[in-house]
């Protein structure tokens, strides 16, 4: 079920007109739709009901939104953090410290020193120095960290260069032929529980087979420790999961993708921990904009809307594709470029794509917003941080606001040497 619909021939966030909510809150804006981000989370969970134990951690990374993280708590999922600041948000939102899992190849001392301090359940360590200083400081807490090393398989996702996270060549994990004496080394120190591994090899995959071979390799290394001795109650499996950003372009279902779990870890006996993002958030958003102007180009005329780079950053950053839907739709469909006002040529949304006939002053949508959206959001040109709204029904609410060029400027000071 589609919750951002055309029905009478306009459309509809859940049971709200789309209309409706620019004109209370203007463009552009990020809209949720509550009901969406339920069902995705209830989805994931069902694909997952033959493992016998599961956890699931979303990457806040992907939406850190306070009410998205709101509904996800209450459906019982944990947070995939990477900064002190995304556990913060998962705490405000009701996430229980323990549910938290801390991945990111760069936490300071400081930064698990707060995370130790606040509870949080697992470590996953991507290299042998975080681990012995993780060791170190729970132990002059007088705490011992949970923690499981993350190792890279050195597996091609198949996905785009600047998310493929598995590779040898990436910054993430550790190599997967030096994992099992690293472990060895950790697991000896006081203050750390080795608990297990965890990998993650890249987002927005489409071909479960990389996935496959990578958690072949790491369900292997995690027998070979075991029979080495070594408790191993759980293995971090990640996320990663493709969602559908062009219509046709259907990537593996959530069940699909349990299936093959299911198959391939069968008798690890392990909690299995999953960490997706995009997969829950990314469709269960759109980005509102408003037509400012239409312009005849000298190829293909530029439909110049109010939303730009800024605001939704992934065509310029992967050249990623988001569907653009006319709010109230003709019918009748045009060729044309689509671009933002900030002044970068890469300030494209799209080139040369038939879309819905629109007109200056008519709104759009970028769909499938939901994930890498609000949160990789700027203020370059001096624009506005966009803001975000979440439909429950037929009613919304702003849910982060927009802030405007006044409160930044008020953050900022002309020092004293430059006032005279
Ligand atoms: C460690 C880790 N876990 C989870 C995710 C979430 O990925 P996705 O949004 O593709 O599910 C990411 C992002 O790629 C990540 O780096
Ligand atoms: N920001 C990326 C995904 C990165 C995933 C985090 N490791 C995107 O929009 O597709």
């Amino acid at each position: 079920m589609d919750h951002f619909a055309i029905r009478e021939g306009r459309m509809f966030a859940e049971d709200v007109p789309m209309a409706h909510i620019a004109e209370k809150v203007g463009t552009p804006v990020y809209v949720y739709s509550r009901a969406t981000l339920e069902r995705h989370a209830r989805v994931f969970r069902d694909a997952l009901s033959a493992l016998p134990s599961i956890h699931i951690a979303f990457a806040i990374k992907a939406n850190p939104n306070l009410a998205v993280l709101r509904v996800l708590a209450r459906e019982g999922f944990g947070g995939d953090i990477v900064s002190i600041g995304e556990m913060k948000r998962a705490l405000a939102a009701g996430m229980k410290a323990a549910d938290i899992v801390f991945s990111g190849v760069g936490k300071t001392r400081g930064d698990l020193r707060d995370a130790l301090d606040a509870g949080v359940g697992q470590f996953n360590i991507e290299l042998e120095e975080e681990g012995v200083a993780l060791a170190e400081i729970a132990k002059s807490m007088g705490k011992t960290a949970t923690a499981v090393l993350r190792v890279n398989p050195d597996v091609d996702a198949g996905t785009h260069a600047k998310i493929s996270t598995g590779k040898s060549e990436n910054k993430f994990g550790v190599p997967i032929d030096q994992a099992p004496d690293m472990f060895g080394r950790l697991a000896a120190l006081d203050g750390l529980a080795m608990r297990g591994l965890a990998l993650h090899i890249g987002s927005q995959i489409f071909d479960l087979d990389p996935i496959e071979r990578a958690y072949v390799k790491v369900g292997a290394l995690a027998m070979q420790l075991r029979g080495a001795g070594f408790v191993i109650d759980r293995v971090d499996l990640g996320g990663g999961l493709g969602v559908p950003y062009e219509r046709g372009k259907v990537p593996p279902s959530p069940a699909i993708y349990g299936e093959m779990v299911a198959r391939v870890t069968k008798g690890w006996d392990v909690t299995l921990m999953f960490e997706p993002g995009r997969v829950i958030a990314g469709n269960a958003g759109v980005l509102l904009t408003r037509v400012i102007w239409v312009k005849p180009g000298i190829v293909r005329p530029y439909v110049i809307v109010d939303a730009a780079m800024n605001d939704l950053a992934r065509p310029a950053m992967y050249d990623a594709w988001h569907d653009f839907e006319a709010v109230l739709p003709s019918g009748e469909r045009v060729v044309a470029n689509i671009a933002g006002p900030v002044c970068e040529s890469g300030d494209t949304f799209a080139m040369n794509r038939e879309i819905d006939a629109v007109k200056s002053g008519d709104l759009a949508v970028f769909r499938t917003a939901g994930a890498y959206g609000a949160t990789m959001a700027s203020t370059y040109n001096s624009r506005a941080l966009v803001p975000e709204v979440m439909v429950d029904g037929d009613k919304f609410a702003i849910v982060a606001e927009r802030v405007v060029p006044e409160k930044l400027i008020a953050a900022e000071q002309v020092p004293d040497f430059l006032k005279d």
